[in-house]
């Protein structure tokens, strides 16, 4: 994925050259998420509400997910006003489960009824069409440490999405996790092993040298290294027993306002 979030995991591909037979995609999360249901993609990433959507066909990779157990610092809700006066709402275009956390926040948390509009990620240009603006990913992430940065002055306020979520439910959230159709699954168990096991030490490899890796990537990153640092820290990337639970919990408030299929269990690829 394109955001910096995945910079861990793939840190020490490039170093140790696992995968380089395979044919490797980069795009935003929505496009994966899309690649990988419509079979163009094999193995990748997947957005928890696609995930949720078509888990009949996947197989989930064991241990290995995007997401926070408290802040992420990179899903975020910005407006100017405070909430109880926000009628309109902009979408970011890019995400799939954000989104839909946030209207969960909305009108279950908050008891709010706003009318919701879906633009590209640009929090300026999302905050002329309406009152509060949804993104995630980098955008985000500087949204968060401008308002840091700036104090109690600053006109805009931002709201954490995954804190949100961890204040009303008591559990971490997952953005995404990396899933393989089953039927590739099935076919080729060799391939999602060392895919899995690929994804698995680079990600182990990045946080033993987080602040390393955090100052290379500042090189070209407009964040510095503490801040980079901080992030991949903050980032929740395991998949465990509180993660899973985390996940069961959002899939039973998505089911229930019908926005995803009631999901029975989290099917794992053997690894
Ligand atoms: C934590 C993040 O999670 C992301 C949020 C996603 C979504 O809302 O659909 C998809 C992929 C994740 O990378 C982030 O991008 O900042």
């Amino acid at each position: 994925m394109q955001f910096l979030n995945c910079l861990p995991l793939y840190w020490g591909l490039v170093h140790s050259g696992a995968l380089l037979d395979l044919e490797l995609t980069k795009d935003t999360p929505d496009r994966l998420s899309d690649a990988l249901v419509a079979g163009d993609l094999d193995i990748g990433p997947i957005s928890l509400v696609e995930y949720l959507r078509h888990a009949g066909d996947l197989a989930v990779l064991p241990d290995l997910a995007v997401g926070s157990d408290g802040p992420v610092l990179s899903v975020v809700a910005t407006s100017a006003l405070p909430l109880s006066e926000v009628r309109t709402v902009a979408l970011g275009s890019t995400s799939r489960t954000s989104v839909l956390l946030a209207r969960m926040l909305f009108e279950q948390r908050w008891g709010l009824r706003p009318q919701y509009v879906t633009m590209p990620p640009d929090i300026p240009l999302m905050l002329r069409e309406a009152d509060l603006a949804v993104t995630i990913g980098d955008v985000a992430l500087r949204a968060t440490y401008d308002a840091e940065r700036a104090g109690p002055g600053h006109p805009l306020r931002v709201f954490d999405l995954a804190r949100e979520w961890r204040e009303w439910t008591g559990l971490p959230m997952v953005f995404a996790l990396w899933a393989a159709r089953r039927s590739f699954a099935a076919a080729h168990p060799g391939v999602v092993k060392e895919v899995h096991e690929a994804f698995r030490s680079s990600l182990d490899a990045a946080l033993l040298e987080v602040d390393e890796v955090a100052r290379r990537a500042a090189r070209f990153e407009v964040f510095d290294p503490a801040t980079l640092a901080r992030y991949f820290t903050t980032l929740d990337f395991r998949l465990g027993a509180r993660q899973q639970a985390g996940i069961l919990e959002f899939a039973r408030r998505a089911a229930a306002r019908g926005d995803v299929p009631p999901l029975g269990e989290i099917v794992f690829a053997s690894v």
